[in-house]
C-alpha cells in the first residue's frame, strides 16, 4: 500500500467508524454487526501503527466511542470510564498474557467473568444511599440518568452491611430476554414496530425522558467493579463479593459466573464453558472479560487512553449455520402488515432448532437476493429471531428464479398497498380480511386491553368461523344460547364467558382506547391520550395540532388517530360499543380536581419537595392541564425547584431566563 492509499484509507475508516459510533451510542441502532465494526477498528489500528503521520485527531482508536447528548445533565466522571480492548481469537489472549508477564514477573491470578451485552453505568453511593447514576458518555463525561436507574429493581436504593461512605460502583444495564420478547409482543399487538435487539433497546430505554416507561420495561443490571478512595479492598474478586454483601446483583462463584484462575488453560476452560452455555441465560453476553485480580498489579500495568492494559475481552463470534430455503410464506397481522417469513430446512443453531427466519419485508428479500432452494447462511446475532444474512451463490441452482413479492393478500385476495417511504406491504381490507378481523378481536379481549375472562384466541376463532362475531362490537350481542353449541363449551364456561363480557363494560376509558386498536396507540399512548382528551368524542374531533401538543405524541401517532376517525366503519363500531355501555370517557373520580389552569404551560420539576412528592407534583401539573418534561429547553415556561436542585439545571434556567418557582408559588398558580 502506498502512502496516498494509506492516507485515504485512514481518512475513510475514521469517518466510517465515527459514523457507526454515533448511530450506536446516540441513536441506539446499528447498520453493521459488532464483528464488522471490530474488524474495521482493527484495520484502522494497524494502519495507524504503520502510518502514524496520518492518524486523525478524532480517531476512534484513541477514544471511548460514546457521546454526550443534551437531553440530560452532563456530569464529569470522578474516575474515567474506559472501554476494553477486545479480540475474537484465543491466540491473542495468550499474546496479552505474554505482554503482561514482561512487565510483571511473578505468578498472576486472573478473574474471568461474563461480558454482559448492555450499557455501562456508574453509580455513586453516599452513606449507603444511591446518589447519582451516570452513563459512560465519552468516558470523561456522562449523562445523569439517576431517575431512570432508580427504577431498576436489582439496583438497591439503600445498601446493607458495612459499605464505604462514598464510592462508585459500575455495571452493565441490560434487557432480560423474556422481558424483551414480551415488550415486542405487546408492540406487535399495538401495531407498533418491534425492536431489533435487546442491547440497543436497553440503551434507548435508559435515555427515555419518562421514567415510568423505563420502570415498566424491567431492565436489569449486573455490577462488575467498585472504585473509590481508601476502600480497603485489595483485589477485584474481593470487590465483587463485597458488592454482593452490600445488596448488589453481582456474579456468584457458585453459578460459575465468575471464576479465579491462575493459568491460560483456566481462562480457556471458562471461555469454552460459556460459549456453550450462553444460550441458557436470560440475557445476552457477547463474550468473556478477563482481568488481572490484584489492584496493585492493575495500577502497575496502567491504562491506555482507551482501555486498561490489565483486562481483555474475548468476544464470541456470531453463530452461523447454513441450510436450505424451502419456502417463503406471508403472514398477515392485525394491522394488515404483510411479513415474509423464510421456511428453512430445520437446523440446529445456538441450542435451538430453527425452522423459520424473519425476512422483514420486500426490500430485505431484494437486498439478499434469496431464492427458493438456495443454501442460505442463518445467524443468531443481536436479534432474537434468527435471520438470513447471506446466500451461498456457488450452490445456487442454474434455474433459480428471483422472488417476486406477492401482490395480493394470501388471506383475502385484496391487492396489497405500500406507502411511499414505508418498507412494509399492507392488506387494505381492514374490515374483511380474516386475520385482521380476528386479530383485532384478539387484541380487544387481551389481558392489557378488555381482559375478558374466559375468552382467548381459540374462542375468537370459533366465534368468527360460526359467524357469531365479525367485529369487536358483535361480542356484546352474544348470548349464552349463541355460544353453548360451540366446541368445548359447557354450561358453566358459556355462562362465565357471557359474564366476562358483561364485566368488561366497567374497564376504564384508557384501556378501552387501547383495546379498539388504533395503529400506534399502545398502552402508554392510550393513557396519555385519555388523560389529555378525557373522552372519545373530544379525541375524535381533535385536530392535528391539538394531538401533537400532547406529551410524547408525534407526527406518526397523530396522523394515525386522524385516519382512524376518518373511517366511517370505525365510528359505527364505537357508537355501537357506546350503546352497550362501555366506558368512553374518564370516570367522575378521574375527572375530579381537573382544571385547565395550566393549559399550554410546560414545567420542569427539579429537586426534593416538602408539600408534594415528586410524582404527586407531576400529577397535579397534569391534572391542571400543564405538561411536564424531563429537561430544560427554550420551550420550558416554569421550573419548580425544591431543595437540592442541580446546579447545572439552575445555570441552564438562568441562561434561558426561565422563571424558577417554589411549591408555594406553584400552589398559588392553581
Ligand atoms: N455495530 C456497530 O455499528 C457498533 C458501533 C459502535 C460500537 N459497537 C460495538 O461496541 C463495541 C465498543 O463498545 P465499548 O467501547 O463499550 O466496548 P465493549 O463493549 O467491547 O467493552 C467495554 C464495555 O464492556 C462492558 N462490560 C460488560 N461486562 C463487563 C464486565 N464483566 N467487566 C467490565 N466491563 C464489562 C462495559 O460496559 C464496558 O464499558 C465495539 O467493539 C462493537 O462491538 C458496534
Ligand atoms: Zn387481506
Amino acid at each position: 500500500m502506498n502512502k496516498q492509499e494509506a492516507q485515504d484509507k485512514i481518512l475513510n475508516l475514521t469517518k466510517e467508524l465515527n459514523y457507526h459510533n454515533h448511530l450506536y451510542y446516540v441513536e441506539h441502532r446499528n447498520e453493521i454487526s459488532d464483528q464488522e465494526f471490530d474488524l474495521k477498528m482493527k484495520e484502522l489500528e494497524a494502519l495507524e501503527a504503520r502510518f502514524p503521520e496520518y492518524k486523525q485527531s478524532d480517531s476512534p482508536t484513541q477514544r471511548v466511542g460514546g457521546e454526550i447528548t443534551k437531553e440530560f445533565n452532563t456530569v464529569r466522571h470522578r474516575f474515567p470510564m474506559l472501554s476494553l480492548s477486545n479480540t475474537y481469537s484465543k491466540e491473542e489472549i495468550i499474546d496479552w498474557e505474554n505482554r503482561i508477564k514482561k512487565i510483571i514477573d511473578h505468578p498472576l491470578t486472573y478473574v474471568c467473568e461474563l461480558k454482559y451485552d448492555g450499557v455501562a453505568i456508574s453509580i455513586n453511593y453516599k452513606n449507603g444511599v444511591i446518589n447519582q447514576a451516570i452513563t459512560r458518555g465519552d468516558g470523561v463525561q456522562g449523562e445523569d440518568v439517576t431517575t431512570n436507574v432508580k427504577t431498576i429493581k436489582s439496583i438497591p436504593l439503600k445498601l446493607r452491611n458495612d459499605f464505604p461512605d462514598d464510592f462508585e460502583i459500575r455495571g452493565e444495564i441490560f434487557f432480560p430476554l423474556d422481558r424483551f420478547t414480551r415488550l415486542n409482543e405487546e408492540r406487535e399487538e399495538a401495531g407498533e414496530e418491534t425492536y431489533a435487539n435487546p442491547r440497543n433497546t436497553a440503551s434507548g430505554t435508559l435515555k427515555l425522558q419518562d421514567s415510568s416507561i423505563v420502570a415498566s420495561r424491567g431492565l436489569d443490571c449486573y455490577l462488575y467493579s467498585v472504585t473509590g478512595e481508601n476502600l480497603s479492598i485489595n483485589n477485584h474478586f474481593e470487590s465483587l463479593s463485597k458488592a454482593l454483601h452490600w445488596g448488589f446483583k453481582a456474579p456468584k462463584e457458585e453459578d460459575n459466573m465468575v471464576k479465579k484462575v491462575n493459568t491460560i488453560d483456566g481462562i480457556m476452560e471458562f471461555v469454552d464453558y460459556w460459549d456453550k452455555k450462553r444460550n441458557e441465560l436470560n440475557f445476552e453476553i457477547d463474550g468473556i472479560v478477563i482481568k488481572v485480580n490484584d489492584y496493585n498489579l492493575q495500577a502497575e500495568l496502567g491504562t491506555t487512553a482507551k482501555s486498561p492494559r490489565w483486562a481483555i475481552a474475548y468476544k464470541f463470534k456470531a453463530e452461523q449455520v447454513t441450510t436450505i430455503l424451502e419456502n417463503i410464506i406471508y403472514q398477515v397481522g392485525r394491522t394488515g402488515a404483510v411479513t415474509p417469513v423464510a421456511v428453512l430446512k430445520p437446523v440446529l443453531l445456538a441450542g435451538t432448532t430453527v425452522k423459520r427466519a424473519s425476512l422483514h419485508n420486500s426490500d430485505q428479500i431484494e437486498k439478499l437476493d434469496v431464492r427458493l432452494g438456495d443454501t442460505v447462511k442463518v445467524e443468531k446475532g443481536g436479534e432474537i429471531i434468527p435471520k438470513i444474512v447471506g446466500v451461498d451463490l456457488d450452490k445456487r441452482k442454474a434455474d433459480s428464479q428471483k422472488i417476486n413479492f406477492i401482490e395480493h393478500c394470501p388471506e383475502c385476495g385484496s391487492e396489497l398497498t405500500r406507502k411511499v417511504g414505508e418498507a412494509q406491504h399492507y392488506c387494505p381490507n381492514v374490515h374483511g380480511c380474516p386475520p385482521q378481523i380476528k386479530g383485532k378481536m384478539e387484541h380487544f379481549i387481551s389481558r392489557k386491553a378488555m381482559d375478558i375472562d374466559g375468552m382467548g384466541p381459540e374462542t375468537i376463532d370459533l366465534l368468527y368461523k360460526n359467524h357469531l362475531a365479525n367485529n369487536i362490537a358483535d361480542l356484546y350481542k352474544l348470548t349464552k344460547e349463541d355460544v353453548l353449541p360451540l366446541e368445548r363449551m359447557a354450561d358453566k364456561s358459556a355462562e362465565k364467558l357471557i359474564e366476562g363480557i358483561e364485566q368488561s363494560k366497567k374497564i376504564p376509558f384508557e384501556r378501552v382506547l387501547y383495546a379498539i386498536g388504533i395503529r400506534y396507540v399502545g398502552e402508554t399512548v392510550a393513557k396519555k391520550l385519555a388523560k389529555a382528551f378525557k373522552s372519545i368524542d373530544s379525541l375524535a374531533t381533535a385536530t392535528y395540532d391539538q394531538l401533537i401538543e400532547v406529551d410524547e405524541i408525534g407526527d406518526k401517532i397523530a396522523l394515525s388517530v386522524l385516519e382512524f376517525f376518518k373511517e366511517q366503519d370505525n365510528n359505527t363500531i364505537i357508537e355501537k360499543l357506546k350503546s352497550f355501555g362501555l366506558q368512553f370517557q374518564l370516570s367522575e373520580s378521574e375527572l375530579e380536581g381537573q382544571t385547565e389552569k395550566l393549559k399550554g404551560l410546560n414545567f420542569v420539576v427539579s429537586g426534593v419537595f416538602k408539600i408534594y412528592s415528586r410524582n404527586g407534583l407531576k400529577e397535579t401539573i397534569e391534572k391542571n392541564g400543564g405538561k411536564v418534561t424531563g429537561s430544560i429547553s427554550a420551550k420550558t415556561d416554569f421550573i419548580i425547584a425544591g431543595e437540592n436542585m442541580g446546579p447545572s439545571k439552575l445555570e441552564k434556567a438562568q441562561k434561558l431566563e426561565i422563571p424558577v418557582i417554589d411549591e408555594e408559588k406553584f400552589n398559588e398558580m392553581i
